[in-house]
């Protein structure tokens, strides 16, 4: 039997009266990049933001049906909206450094969730996930400057680092490379494929090369439904549905 880390089931999203998404369920593992793919405004990043409850933030949005991580319901009233997000952690389409130096965005969180008690403690986490992130050498000597004087690459793999520092189990990368050129790209694309098997890694992207390239498992959505989920080899070669054929060979998307 598969242990999936997430569970959705029959979950709708509305903003206001508006469907966005539409009864979706999947299993996001432990072992495997799941890759969401599909049209614009299919509702891809809506859903992604359900698995750690972003879409609280905006007021119209409505989630109906069931998300679990690790068997507990994400949406009941005792879950600590603040430790899920440190669980499920998120890296967005921009990198958003704080305008802080380099080592303050990767210890602002595990000081937060009080995860280091000494100086020396706080030192080895920003070490471990900068060197997770793919970004130590490049900024071994210089952390005291400002995370946004980074190239965007860089940025971007700090912001994977801060989502590290605080020990998730998952985490949603939501078109992390759009604001990236191919070089920075493949570093990321490198990245994912490091950190696979250590964290569930979930990502949106616009690119089908990339969710080919860097996932195992993919879902396409259609005007707010799943049409299908499974295996990228799969989906990219024997799609079963029409739909996902006429979106990966560029029919229309
Ligand atoms: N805050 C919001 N308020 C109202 N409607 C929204 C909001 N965010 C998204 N929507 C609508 O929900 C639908 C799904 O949008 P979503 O951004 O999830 O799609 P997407 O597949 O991620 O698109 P893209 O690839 O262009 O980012 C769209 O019709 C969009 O206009």
């Amino acid at each position: 039997m598969t242990n999936h880390k997430m569970t959705a089931r029959d979950v709708s999203v509305y903003y206001g009266q508006k469907r966005a998404i539409d009864n979706v369920s999947i299993d996001v593992d432990m072992d495997n990049v799941t890759a969401f793919i599909g049209p614009s405004g299919c509702g891809k990043s809506t859903f992604l933001r359900t698995l750690n409850r972003m879409n609280d933030t905006v007021a119209s949005a409505r989630v109906e049906g069931k998300i679990e991580l690790d068997g507990h319901d994400i949406y009941s009233p005792d879950m600590d909206v603040v430790q899920l997000r440190a669980r499920v952690g998120m890296v967005f389409q921009k990198p958003n450094p704080f305008p802080k130096s380099i080592y303050e965005n990767v210890a602002y969180g595990p000081r937060i969730h009080g995860l280091a008690g000494a100086k020396s403690d706080l030192d080895q986490i920003v070490e471990k996930s900068l060197r997770r992130a793919g970004l130590w050498d490049e900024v071994k000597d210089r952390l005291t400057d400002s995370g946004t004087a980074l190239s965007g690459g860089q940025q971007q793999r700090l912001c994977i680092a801060r989502a590290i520092a605080v020990d998730p189990e998952v985490i949603l990368m939501d078109e992390p490379c759009s604001a990236l050129d191919p070089i920075a790209t493949a570093k990321i694309e490198e990245l994912i494929h490091e950190l696979r098997g250590r964290y569930a890694i979930v990502i949106v992207t616009h690119n089908m090369q990339q969710a080919a390239r860097v996932s195992q498992r993919t879902a396409f959505f259609h005007l707010g439904t799943l049409v299908e989920y499974g295996d990228t080899s799969a989906i990219f070669t024997n799609p079963r549905e029409e739909r996902t054929k006429d979106y990966i060979t560029g029919r229309y998307g």
